[in-house]
């Protein structure tokens, strides 16, 4: 029996349980010690993942099937840096306040790296770290966050299916029917946390 093959994905895609501290949310907040998360697992959370050619993204036959057959209609480019994003300290703020969106969030990074931080089952921070070439699908109504590393640089791809609608609701936000469904579609059908369940 061989070693078996390394997921691709994870060249731009990893995921690791943070630990609690309140240093610098720039730094890893890696676990001791560290506690990886596999791309299988996030998939158990509703958070899909590819690795894809972002040198090639206009002419990109992968990124193409991958719209088409998820509807993603809507293309835009979230570049964040002081220079480029039009009220940066508060935006990056913002990003970090804990909430959920009533639709997916889907982001393809084609430069720079970021932090996207997503609960577990137990409620617990995965932060998932996306770099060029990786993108991502955070499911409607999972809460989350999202961080600049310290490179202090990203350029996101924005995909949306239909006319964008990026609202934050902040936790706690847990009578909207996004959050609902997504406590039944990914934790309730998981045998997930109690504590959540309950709350809902
Ligand atoms: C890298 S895109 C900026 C982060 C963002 O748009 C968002 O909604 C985070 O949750
Ligand atoms: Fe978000």
């Amino acid at each position: 029996m061989g070693v078996p093959d390394k997921d691709p994905r994870e060249e731009v895609i990893q995921a690791w349980y943070m630990d609690d501290s309140d240093e610098d949310q720039r730094l890893p907040h890696h676990r001791d010690p560290k506690e990886y998360v596999s791309l299988d697992k996030l998939a158990e959370l509703g958070v899909l993942s590819w690795l894809l050619d972002a040198d090639n993204y206009e002419n990109d036959e992968e990124l193409k099937k991958i719209r088409e057959e998820r509807g993603y209609s809507y293309m835009d480019f979230c570049e964040v840096c002081p220079e480029k994003l039009p009220n940066y300290e508060e935006k990056i703020k913002n990003f970090f306040e804990e909430h959920l969106h009533t639709d997916e969030e889907i982001r393809y990074c084609v430069a720079g790296s970021g932090y996207f931080d997503v609960r577990d089952h137990n409620d617990l921070w995965i932060r998932v770290w996306v770099k060029k070439g990786g993108m991502i699908v955070l499911p409607a109504g999972i809460y989350h966050r999202f961080t600049l590393d310290t490179d202090n640089y990203i350029k996101a791809m924005r995909l949306f299916v239909g006319e964008p609608v990026w609202t934050p609701y902040n936790r706690p936000h847990d009578d909207l029917p996004a959050r609902k469904g997504y406590l039944e579609n990914f934790v309730q059908k998981k045998g997930g946390n109690q504590a959540i369940n309950a709350a809902a």
